[in-house]
């Protein structure tokens, strides 16, 4: 697995479309990336196989596992796995993020809950190693538009350390167009 590194939040977007990666107050955890060698892993290579039965959808459609670590006191304020530009029109092969699978790794002892911020009531999930939580970003009759319902954060973590990792799915395929430099990921 990449170093663990400070995480960041999207920031301005230029005139081309590219979204800006900025250290912010609003995302304080560090993380990771699984990459190659990590994805070779005969754990994480079964644990895809897990998530691919769960929903029916193909790794191939998968961004890289990103793992999380927040220490006390660190958060990520609310916000959408999926942000909607003005004037997208998905010409993005990969088309945009229709789930979040999401891991905990760890048990935290007390906070760190991913609370769904907007729904009524809010819904908040304890970390617990083991647990696997999965909501949509798009509708399920529109997998092109964002459903606000589940705007989401995670709360500051009290005490423990919360590990986790997030599966972020593409509506389309991800990996050739990753591979081929086309979704702004893993530049510089
Ligand atoms: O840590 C959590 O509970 C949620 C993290 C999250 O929403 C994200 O990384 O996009
Ligand atoms: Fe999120």
């Amino acid at each position: 697995m990449g170093k663990m590194e400070r995480s960041t939040d999207d920031g301005a977007v230029s005139a081309d479309g590219e979204v800006a990666k900025e250290v912010s107050s609003r995302r304080t955890s560090s993380n990771a990336w699984c990459m190659a060698g990590c994805e070779a892993d005969r754990h994480v290579r079964a644990l895809s196989g897990r998530i691919e039965a769960l929903t029916g959808i193909s790794r191939q459609h998968y961004e890289q596992y990103q793992v999380l670590r927040y220490d006390p006191s660190q958060r990520y304020v609310r916000h959408h796995d999926y942000v909607p530009r003005p004037g997208q029109t998905f010409a993005e092969p990969h088309g945009p993020r229709v789930l979040t699978v999401f891991l905990y790794l760890s048990d935290v002892e007390s906070g760190g809950e991913t609370a769904f911020t907007d729904l009524s009531p809010p819904i908040a999930i304890l970390p617990k190693r083991g647990r696997a939580l999965v909501w949509p970003s798009v509708l399920a009759d529109d997998p092109t538009t964002q459903d606000a319902r589940t705007h989401h954060e995670a709360r500051p973590v009290g005490r423990g350390v919360k590990l986790a990792a997030n599966t972020w799915i593409h509506l389309h395929d991800y990996r050739l167009p990753n591979l081929w430099g086309c979704t702004g990921a893993f530049e510089g």
